[in-house]
């Protein structure tokens, strides 16, 4: 760790481990903090100083949007300024108080994205209540225990879920006195919600009670909780981080630093998709930016067949994706190219070889070739609404083949952030038009404190010439506890750093690269330490597979996977192998089964990987991995415990299967 890294330096040595401690690397900080970190916006100590500023500042501003249904069909995007917004806001505050909610209460928001969804959450925020999002995708046990857990006594509701939320009752109604719908309520909902014991408002019903009265808002400290932000629960029970207003003005500070230190910046002028959850860290904390910049937020309709219409009628300028999204943008090009026939292919091939052989020299993407960007790649441009100037790709793992090709085709910055709900989302993002940073999560921002931990169990040191290691964390955007889990406080916050589970490595330049995760390992039963991630990302590289999910246990000495294979090829495998029958029947097929784990097991050899984490059998959903069976997180994470569980009579056959043939073979 001798050489100068560009983008980060040295504030502190490390230290070898002792006492049982493991030893820690050097603490890093970003080059763009070199004179300090950038303080909060004066005047600026809240969420609602971040919106009442901007208020202020741009009343008349188009804030929140949505499309406009003329007989049936959507038209244009319509627009509430932030004048508008304030003043809902403030009524909607008022009402709040007539029904008796009380400061620091919790208040609960269930539904999809919406303008709604905003406006709740800023009269939580003007009122020093704390929020508490629910998924839209949640089904009922959940919003049962995270309403339960976090005491929440009223929740905002869009219209659709008004059904789903009922089922939580009459357990959740311990707290839960009040619900408020986005939209209307019907007679039988209302009816319902009496014998429950539950007062139901439908949106304007609720706001026609704060009239003509009038609170005052309390006053708003940095340290106050605004939001309980509970973690989708990849790993079990979701968690409720706290996250304080300290947090979310302190991430600010750092986007604005970190944007300018890279010739870039929000304005007014930008526009926003929300589609990604608003539960999630990843999305609040980007709508926050744009809220504080004066900037328009257009909302999607909540479909996603849909949202390639929704981008092209708003042309969003900042597009924010979870991988998932990313892959399938690629998925769907890749088979664009391969139906438009032999000619367009090799066109775009060589297009696509020309411009990134002079972005490997150094070039930005603009100057690469202007020519193919006009010529080939300006109808990926298009298909993104034409107006994206930044992709910004977080809260997974990010396949290096996608973001090459992404950063050669759709003419625009290609960035990936890495961050945790604890960590107030943004915590590494990559800088724009560096190639060498491809496949990394780029340095620090400039408001966090970074070293590594070594991981001896899993051969880690922080302290060797190439880094590895937990990454940790320190700063003031880091939560403030899990809500009512002090022991899982104390297990990640030791002495100020967050011990992120994650594992990283320095890069030459200062980059981080994320090469494993401490959360999700195990033992094979010959002792073998899987890092399945890490094996899935080689995997998820193959490209007859659309994902896969491989598993092992430590009563079992190799891996098995369950896959979604791609149905294009496939069918195309099949139709070139004489092999007959539908998709379904397809994923049945011993021989499909054979072609697809040799697929997988051809780049398992290419990749070097060891004899041990090359899966030895594999399954064949045709069903992609999805939210309504509770396999995936509404960020596309698996969620492991449910997976097996599901998946459960398949493995156990598939194991049996195999441990059979072992023993005949003596
Ligand atoms: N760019 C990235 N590359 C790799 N992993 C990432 C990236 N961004 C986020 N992650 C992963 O996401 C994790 C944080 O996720 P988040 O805070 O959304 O929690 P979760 O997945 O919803 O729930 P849980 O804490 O229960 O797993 C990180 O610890 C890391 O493992």
């Amino acid at each position: 760790m001798s050489q100068q890294k560009k983008y980060i330096f040295q504030v502190e040595e490390g230290k070898e481990g002792s006492d049982g401690r493991p030893s820690v690397g050097p603490v890093y900080r970003s080059i763009f903090a070199k004179d300090g970190f950038p303080d909060p916006i004066e005047g600026m100590d809240s969420c609602w100083d971040v919106f009442r500023m901007s208020v202020e500042k741009y009343p008349n501003n188009p804030m929140l949007g949505r499309r406009e249904i003329v007989d049936g069909k959507p038209g244009k995007y319509v627009w509430q300024t932030y004048q508008e917004v304030y003043d809902i806001v403030m009524k909607l505050g008022n009402s709040l108080r007539s029904v008796g909610v009380k400061d620091e209460a919790k208040c609960g928001i269930y539904g999809a994205n919406s303008p709604e969804w905003i406006i709740s959450m800023e009269a939580c925020n003007a009122h020093g209540l704390y929020c508490v999002p629910l998924y839209d995708t949640l089904g009922a046990d959940a919003v049962e225990f995270i309403i339960s857990h976090s005491e929440v006594s009223i929740v905002f509701v869009e219209e659709k879920k008004i059904s789903e939320l009922f089922k939580t009752c009459p357990n959740s109604t311990e707290y839960m006195k009040t619900v408020v719908s986005f939209g209307g309520v019907s007679r039988e909902q209302k009816e319902e919600a009496e014998t429950f014991g539950l007062v139901i408002y439908a949106w304007d019903e609720f706001l026609k009670l704060g009239e003509g009265k009038q609170y005052d808002l309390p006053i708003k400290k940095k340290s106050d909780i605004c939001t309980i932000m509970y973690t989708s629960g990849t790993t079990g029970d979701p968690k409720g981080v706290m996250i304080s207003n300290e947090s979310i003005v302190t991430l600010i500070a750092g986007v604005i630093r970190l944007l300018k230190s890279a010739n870039e910046a929000l304005t007014v002028k930008d526009v926003y998709l929300s589609y990604l959850p608003l539960a999630h860290i990843f999305d609040r904390v980007i709508e926050e930016c744009f809220i504080q910049h004066g900037a328009a937020i257009g909302f999607w309709r909540g479909d996603v067949k849909l949202l390639i219409e929704d981008l092209a009628e708003l042309k969003p300028t900042i597009f924010c994706a979870v991988p998932r999204v990313l892959d399938r943008v690629y998925s769907g090009l890749q088979k664009k190219l391969s139906d438009g026939g032999f000619l367009k292919k090799f066109i775009f091939d060589s297009a696509f070889s020309y411009k990134f052989g002079y972005m490997k020299k150094g070039q930005s993407h603009v100057e690469a070739s202007p020519l193919f960007d006009k010529l080939v790649f300006s109808k990926v441009k298009q298909g993104l609404g034409g107006n994206v100037r930044i992709i910004l790709s977080g809260a997974a793992p990010l396949a290096s083949h996608v973001e090459s090709f992404l950063r050669v085709v759709a003419c625009c910055h290609v960035l990936q952030g890495y961050g945790l709900t604890e960590s107030c989302a943004g915590t590494f993002v990559s800088l724009p038009d560096e190639l060498g940073m491809l496949g990394t999560v780029g340095p620090p921002v400039p408001n966090v404190d970074i070293r590594l931990e070594s991981v001896p169990e899993m051969e880690y040191d922080a302290l060797a010439s190439t880094a590895r290691g937990e990454i940790c964390i320190r700063g003031k955007t880091l939560f403030s506890g899990y809500y009512k889990r002090e022991d899982l406080t104390k297990e990640v916050l030791i002495d100020g750093w967050l011990h992120t589970g994650d594992v990283g490595e320095w890069q030459p330049d200062g980059s981080m690269k994320i090469i494993d995760r401490k959360k999700n390992i195990f033992k094979l039963s010959q002792g073998e330490y899987v890092a399945v991630e890490n094996i899935e990302n080689i995997y998820g590289e193959v490209q007859a597979v659309d994902s896969v999910w491989v598993y092992g246990n430590s009563f079992e000495s190799f891996l098995i996977a369950i896959a979604n294979p791609n149905q294009h090829i496939l069918e195309r495998w099949a139709a070139e192998n004489g092999v007959s029958g539908d998709y379904d029947a397809l994923c049945q097929n011993e021989k499909a089964k054979e072609f697809i784990l040799g697929e997988l097991v051809k780049m398992a050899k290419e990749k070097k990987m060891k004899g041990f984490e090359i899966i030895k059998a594999i399954h064949l959903d045709p069903v992609p991995f999805d939210m309504e069976r509770d396999l995936l997180t509404p960020t596309f994470k698996k969620k492991r415990p449910q997976l097996l569980k599901y998946y459960q009579s398949v493995i156990d056959e598939m194991y049996k299967t195999i441990n059979a043939k072992f023993a005949s073979r003596g």
